[in-house]
């Protein structure tokens, strides 16, 4: 057991001397959460030191999308919303409880503590280190010298699954530097599934490291009881701290610079195919407690961030409820998820209050799924239109209409602020391998609306061509994407299969792509639906098209475009995209024809 624990005035929570208490009722789903105050950090922390009931420890896990099926539970005081389209905030005349800190989704915690269903539900103190847990390998391969070779000091901070303390090294050279432990104790590691995040955790802060918005890692150690990983002390404490020390709300100017962080460390991460899972203001730190100077927020704790394929969609329920994207509720989702919680952030940020918010687990669910946030209530409307359309594009609710990490560094609100550099965005390279597949007839389709965008459009595809290092007379091939690739490349891209994904670009292997295909090719349609202009660029694109492009077709080339299969009356369906005079496609079929595929048939093919 590692010095940590066995201070005398700081007791293990984790220990079955110490077991949280248990709801009263864990099946009761309306359970509240109790009301948040301004809690300063110490306090809650304090608060489950002391054992007091713990909001957050819900021990039951009914379907997490069982809210879909009833109709919402009344909640008191006006927290829940009666139409499923209205927004609860619409109920109070002052604006949510301020935030403060983040429950896991309780599917979460079941699933990694091994309850199956309420009848499983352990007595008090059960689930420490026994019952299931016997026949489970606890080893995970780490160094056993944690306490030769460190000097363990005062706990820095907790969470559900571990406990941070500093400490020094004791030896080797890094003598004398000062770091920071997290201690994961083995007797909360109940499943497989636990066993296998904390070696993810780990083995995700190993091959990411070196980005200056990421947590340094030195080294895990593991012994009978604990797994210690070893990283960089952050001396500043957590963002949720300087939220709520500032009141809630920041300047613009001042949450540009927390944007800008949390974005760059997020889109290298989705870049290296990681999805964090759990990003929220517990989970950035700051290097120092000086405001005022240099100090830098990174990101940590990614004991729930997974691998993620560039044409694969994870299903597993994770994360925190208010942080909680839509998709992850519907079990379809990628790194657009990490999105939308920095979306949550930014609402936060910027008024002071949480976009989505209930009493009850279900209640966020259902707020998180129908409620459109208010941007309506002070301070929204004293705040510039460009910060407004920012944190809205970070909250589409469709995932395809989201903008990526990558194009948030690259919006008007923080595209000039300090010499912001946009990296490069693995999103192009999955629509680029859409346009190649695609027939000569979409690609014409796709140029003419890739011919309607304006030049604040352009902006993002412009720096992306520009990160490819175009050859001199201005074109790009394979060997120009995987060389960018391969600059940014860590081991966590060869896990998430990226180097494979490069493979299906292989026709560029043979011919060069100029910046106006590329604009066609990187083109995202679903984003551009989502912008009040868009009738307006489809309609300009189609006068192009029908000018350039637009031909006599059969409705089976058409069919096959779309991924209908042969069982589908296409004449039926088809009959309206085709104009009856002349065979050629009527702006209906243009704009059906330019989202090509369905992600859901294109998923068939793969
Ligand atoms: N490198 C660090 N430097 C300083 N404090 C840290 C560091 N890493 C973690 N902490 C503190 O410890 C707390 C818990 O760490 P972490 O979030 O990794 O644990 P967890 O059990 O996985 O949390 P969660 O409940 O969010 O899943 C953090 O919120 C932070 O206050
Ligand atoms: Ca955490
Ligand atoms: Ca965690």
């Amino acid at each position: 057991m590692g010095a940590c624990t066995s201070k005398p005035h700081k007791p293990n929570p984790y220990s079955s001397r110490n077991p949280q208490p248990l709801p009263s009722h864990p099946y009761d789903p309306s359970q509240q959460i109790p009301k948040t105050p301004l809690t300063p950090a110490r306090d809650r922390k304090d608060d489950v030191i002391a054992g007091k009931q713990s909001p957050f420890f819900p021990f039951y896990s009914p379907s997490p999308a069982r809210f879909l099926k009833k109709s919402p539970a009344p909640t008191p005081g006006g927290g829940g919303s009666k139409s499923a389209s209205s927004t609860p905030r619409r109920f109070f005349r002052r604006p949510f409880p301020p935030p403060s800190p983040a429950k896991h989704i309780r599917a979460v915690l079941a699933r990694r503590q091994g309850k199956k269903a309420a009848s499983a539900i352990p007595e008090e103190g059960e689930e420490e280190g026994g019952g299931g847990a016997v026949d489970l390998d606890k080893r995970f391969g780490f160094s056993k010298e944690f306490t030769s070779r460190l000097e363990v000091g005062e706990e820095v901070g907790r969470g559900h699954f571990g406990y941070t303390c500093s400490a020094r090294f004791k030896k080797g050279e890094l003598k004398g530097q000062q770091v920071a432990v997290k201690v994961i104790p083995k007797a909360k590691m109940t499943t497989a599934i636990a066993i296998e995040d904390v070696r993810r955790e780990v083995k995700i802060l190993r091959a990411l490291n070196g980005h200056k918005n990421l947590v340094q890692y030195y080294d895990a150690f593991e012994d009978q009881d604990n797994v210690y990983i070893v990283m960089e002390l952050c001396e500043g404490g957590e963002l949720l701290d300087r939220i709520l020390s500032k009141g809630g709300k920041y300047s613009e100017d001042d949450a540009k610079a927390v944007m800008v962080q949390i974005l760059n460390v997020v889109a290298f991460c989705h870049l290296q195919g990681v999805v964090h899972r759990d990003l929220k203001p517990e989970n950035f730190l700051y290097t120092s407690k000086d405001e005022s100077s240099e100090s830098e927020l990174k990101a940590i704790d990614f004991g729930l961030s997974d691998f993620v394929r560039p044409d694969e969609r994870l299903n597993d329920i994770v994360g925190s409820a208010y942080y909680v994207a839509p998709e992850v509720l519907h079990r379809s989702y990628s790194t657009e998820a990490d999105v939308w919680s920095i979306g949550v952030i930014a609402y936060i940020l910027l008024c002071g209050s949480r976009p989505f918010w209930a009493r009850t687990e279900s209640g966020i669910f259902r707020a998180v799924l129908k409620a459109d946030p208010s941007f309506d209530e002070p301070p929204w409307p004293s705040l510039s239109t460009e910060a407004k359309d920012f944190v809205k594009r970070l909250l589409n609710k469709d995932p395809r209409k989201r903008i990526s990490a990558a194009q948030a560094l690259s919006h008007p609100w923080l595209r000039n602020y300090n010499n912001v550099k946009v990296p490069l965005d693995l999103l192009i390279f999955k629509l680029m391998k859409i346009y190649m597949r695609s027939s000569s007839l979409r690609k014409a389709a796709l140029r003419a609306l890739s011919k309607t965008l304006t030049a604040d459009e352009l902006y993002y595809l412009r720096e992306q061509f520009a990160l490819l290092e175009p050859s001199k007379n201005g074109s790009i091939s394979l060997e120009n994407i995987s060389k960018a690739l391969m600059k940014q490349a860590t081991d966590a891209m060869k896990e998430s299969r990226i180097p494979d994904f490069l493979a299906s670009l292989n026709p560029l292997q043979y011919r060069r792509m100029d910046f106006e295909e590329f604009c066609a090719a990187a083109l995202s349609v679903h984003q551009l639906e989502a912008l009040d202009r868009w009738e307006q660029h489809a309609r300009c694109a189609y006068e192009l098209f029908e000018k350039d492009g637009n031909r006599a077709i059969m409705i089976e080339e058409l069919a096959s475009e779309l991924g209908l299969g042969p069982s589908i009356p296409v004449h039926v369906v088809l009959h309206d995209w085709i104009r009856h005079t002349d065979g050629k496609l009527s702006f209906l079929g243009f704009v059906k024809l330019l989202h090509g595929v369905s992600s859901r048939s294109l998923a068939k093919v793969q």
